[in-house]
């Protein structure tokens, strides 16, 4: 079974259900994400930032998940995370993944259509899927930190000038969420009326959520309990997310919960443990808690399982 593209899936869960795109970054998390994906046949997307491909190397995240596909027997689609430019984008569809992300969202409106068409141009000639975005999120990607005041919903009309004048196969919108830990100052709210509208206009079209971590209090208590100092974190709540899989969102992005999973269940470890020092030791319970983690978040806010 070889690396899919996610055309399949999206048209398999639009309007019912999302697909959950996780970011990996190690053996262990891609590990703990594909088995809980295996016992939920659930569709799965796996993806690499650009940060995570300077980390980690691209051929060894490649050949990680090619692993990971031979050994589970499950279709899993191998996507760049906010690909920056062109080169990135053409780099990782040379280099073997099946979907890549064009992040023009910073550029004006214009120049965001004429990178993100020669992204599809490229990538679809080689049968890989692209993902652009439209609109601004508040919060932290990479380096760059968007402020509250400089992220800007997506605009309905323009979202279908968008797809219709790039051939993208997917669009990642603004509708209130944003990256990392603290989303929300307040009462956590989304756009769901923009994203009616959107969904309405463009029917039947794959959007895309980012920024869709729900921040597990139960993660962050850990943390903090365990010596950590995450404080004010807020994300989204599951039943929002629940909703916008019903609504046209195919792909929810999540990265930040499988950092808080394992980050708490080390902390865990190494406060009742201090004497461990095997990595094997702290890395099996955070593989573990990432897998039953994974597995709720498929089973009941995805809502994806047995949906192969
Ligand atoms: O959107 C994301 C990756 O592209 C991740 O979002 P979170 O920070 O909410 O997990
Ligand atoms: O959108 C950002 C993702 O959470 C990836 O984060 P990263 O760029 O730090 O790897
Ligand atoms: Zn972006
Ligand atoms: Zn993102």
């Amino acid at each position: 079974m070889p690396l899919v593209t996610s055309t399949e899936m999206f048209k398999k869960v639009y309007g019912k259900c999302a697909v959950g795109a996780f970011n990996v970054n190690n053996m262990e998390i891609i590990q703990g994400i594909v088995d809980a994906a295996k016992e939920e046949q659930a569709p799965l997307i796996l993806q690499v930032s650009a940060g995570a491909r300077k980390y980690a190397k691209h051929i060894y995240l490649m050949k990680l998940v090619e692993a990971a596909v031979e050994d589970s027997g499950l279709s899993i689609c191998l996507h760049l995370d906010h690909g920056e430019d062109f080169e990135i984008c053409k780099s990782c569809v040379d280099g073997g993944f099946t979907s890549v992300m064009i992040d023009g969202s910073k550029l004006p409106f214009a120049e965001n259509i004429a990178l993100t068409k020669k992204v599809v141009e490229y990538a679809h000639a080689k049968g890989v899927t692209v993902e652009a975005e439209l609109g601004r999120l508040a919060g932290v990607e990479d380096d760059v930190k968007v402020s509250a005041a400089d992220s800007s919903y997506t605009d309905p009309d323009q979202a279908v000038e968008f797809v219709q004048k790039t051939g993208c196969d997917s669009l990642a919108i603004a509708i209130g969420t944003s990256h990392g830990a603290y989303k929300f100052k307040g009462e956590a709210k989304l756009d769901f009326a923009r994203l009616g509208k959107i969904a309405s206009l463009l029917p039947g079209y794959p959007l895309v959520l980012h920024g869709a971590s729900t921040v597990l209090p139960e993660f962050v208590a850990k943390c903090n309990q365990y010596g950590g100092e995450i404080k004010g974190a807020q994300g989204v709540p599951e039943e929002m997310l629940r909703k916008a899989g019903t609504m046209g969102v195919c792909k929810i992005n999540i990265d930040t919960d499988l950092r808080l999973a394992m980050t708490a269940t080390i902390r865990e470890h190494f406060a009742n443990n201090p004497a461990d020092f095997d990595p094997r030791q702290y890395l099996k319970p955070a593989r573990g808690a990432i897998k039953s983690m994974v597995k709720h978040k498929i089973r009941n806010v995805l809502n994806c399982s047995n949906q192969l």
